[in-house]
This record gives C-alpha cells, structure tokens and sequence, in this order.
C-alpha cells in the first residue's frame, strides 16, 4: 500500500470490532497453511495482588503474519509491556489465549526473544561475543564452534564485529543495544519482541537505531513485534499498527502504515497520518471500541 492509500480514511483504519468472548477450548492443532504466525485471541490480562486485581489489558486481538513489522501503539499504563510478557510466556491470559504457529503459548521458550529497553541486559562480565553466544549454548541450541560462528555473523550485521572482544561497560548505549538485538536474533526466533528499546536513547542516536532496525530486517525479514509510545516510531517501524486505548488496554483500531520510512519525516502525510493517530488514542476516548 501506498502513502496514497493512507490518506484515504477507512484504508486508514480498520475499526476494531466488538469483543468476542474468548475461544473456548484447547489449543489448536499444528499450524495450518496460511494460518497467521502469532495470534493473540481474546487476550485479557490481569495483575493479582493481596489486596486488588489490576486488569492491564481487556480482551485484546491481533495476528502476525511472518515477516510483518507489528507495532503495539498505546499510551502508558495501557498494558503494551504485559502483552509482551504475556506472548513472551511469562504471563498466563486469565481469558483468551496466545498462539504461536498454531500452538498455545504457555512459558517462555527461544521462538520468543525479547529486547528490552534497559542498557544493562548484557552481563557485565562476558565480552560482547560472549553475550551474544550465551543464550545459543544456555538453550543448547548450538555447540561451541558454531555458536561463536553464529553470534559473529550476528554481530557483523549490526555493524559491531569489531568489538566482539570488548565488554558491554566500554560501549556506548546504542551499541549495547545493537548487541541485544544480534543476541536476540542470534537465536533465529519466530518472533522478536521489542519492548521500547530505544526509548532510553538521544534522539539521533534513536532515529539511527530505528534506520538500521529497518536495514536489518530488509536483509534478514525476522517477524518483529514492536511496543512502543511514540506515534512518529510506530509509524516508521512498522508496517501494522494497533492502537490501545488508556488502561486497561483495548483495541481500538488497526492501521496499515507500510507506506512510511524515515523519509517520510516530516511530509504533509506523515504528519496528517501522526494526528489522525492522535486523535484516535486521546480525543475520541470513550468513542471507539
Ligand atoms: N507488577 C504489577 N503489579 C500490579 N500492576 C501492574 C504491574 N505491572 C504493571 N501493572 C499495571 O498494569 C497496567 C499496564 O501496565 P504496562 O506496564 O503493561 O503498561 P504499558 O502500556 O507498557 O506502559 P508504559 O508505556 O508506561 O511502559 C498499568 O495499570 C500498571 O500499573
């Protein structure tokens, strides 16, 4: 689709529909032919403390198809980081449920890696290379030789080879990302989760980050789920785009976004396409889903 196409309104937006009650039953069966990669169905989630219940996110749907750019676009408190932890397995939906190649989602596993948006996710103590090989042999999923072949190749492709032999404390934080994202695709996951990782980051140094995120995944096409409260680097990143309204987290619309790159910065459409978002997360509150 084309900036084009963007303009037009209902092209624009998909309207969410009105929640289904969540699929009964058990997981399903392998992954059928053209079946979506991830789907979240129903997905409600909630916080359970002694002396409250928070409920983060209220029966929430979406698929991912391979190699789709899928941003998660809400403002903060709206659930986006449970939904993470939720596919990432570390949560269980109390309604609705998470699949991935067709399969429930139930704990943590390596076809789901997450970066985060913190610096300090690389063990201080291990070089550069040595992070990005730890996962591969803690999850035996390659041995010594071919890990370190691995994580070079990975580490090459985040321009950052040449460092391989240093520690995380001598890099800047753009670069101990780049080394979060090589581990994390290191481990050739069926889906990156990216929990605003270049949030924490200088605007240049972000605007960077996103330009060789996109390069990236031009050569490698990993299928990346990408959280995130910025309008103008959702509409960057992705290629789709959900909106959440305030907490707890619903659907309120999907957006097809392909049509914009970082050159699209600043045009009459990408700003039209950045308050027309606006609108729809704050001003029509209450009026959606
Ligand atoms: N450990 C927790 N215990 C209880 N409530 C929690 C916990 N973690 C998050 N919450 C609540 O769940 C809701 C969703 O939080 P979450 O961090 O997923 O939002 P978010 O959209 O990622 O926000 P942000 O953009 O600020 O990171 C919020 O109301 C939050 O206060």
């Amino acid at each position: 689709m084309t900036t084009t196409t963007l303009r037009a309104g209902p092209a624009f937006a998909r309207p969410v529909p009105a929640p289904q009650p969540a699929a009964p039953g058990p997981a399903a069966e392998a992954a059928a032919v053209g079946e979506p990669l991830l789907q979240v169905d129903g997905v409600s989630l909630e916080y359970r403390t002694r002396e409250r219940v928070v409920r983060a996110t209220h029966r929430v749907s979406f698929d991912l198809h391979e190699a789709d750019r899928f941003v998660l676009l809400g403002p903060s408190g709206c659930g986006k980081s449970t939904l993470l932890k939720a596919i990432g397995g570390f949560i269980r939906p109390v309604e609705g449920e998470i699949r991935l190649d067709g399969r429930g989602v139930s704990a943590p596993g390596p076809d789901r890696i997450v970066v985060f948006q913190e610096f300090d996710q690389l063990p201080p103590w291990k070089t550069v290379h040595q992070n990005v090989m730890f996962p591969l042999l803690a999850s035996r999923s390659l041995g010594r030789k071919e890990a370190a072949e691995r994580a070079l190749h990975y580490l090459d492709k985040v321009g950052l080879a040449r460092f391989a032999d240093v520690h995380p404390h001598q890099l800047s934080g753009g670069m101990k990302q780049r080394v979060a994202i090589a581990r994390a695709l290191a481990m050739q996951p069926r889906v990156l989760l990216m929990d605003e990782p270049f949030a924490a980051l200088d605007a240049l140094t972000r605007r960077k980050m996103q330009e060789e995120l996109l390069a990236l995944w031009d050569e490698v096409r990993f299928t990346l789920l990408f959280v995130t409260h910025s309008i103008e680097e959702a509409l960057v990143v992705g290629n789709r785009i959900a909106l959440l309204s305030p907490h707890p987290g619903r659907m309120r619309a999907e957006i097809n976004s392909h049509g914009f790159t970082l050159g699209s910065l600043g045009g009459s459409e990408f700003q039209a396409a950045s308050q027309r978002i606006h609108r729809m997360l704050f001003e029509e509150e209450g009026a959606g889903a």
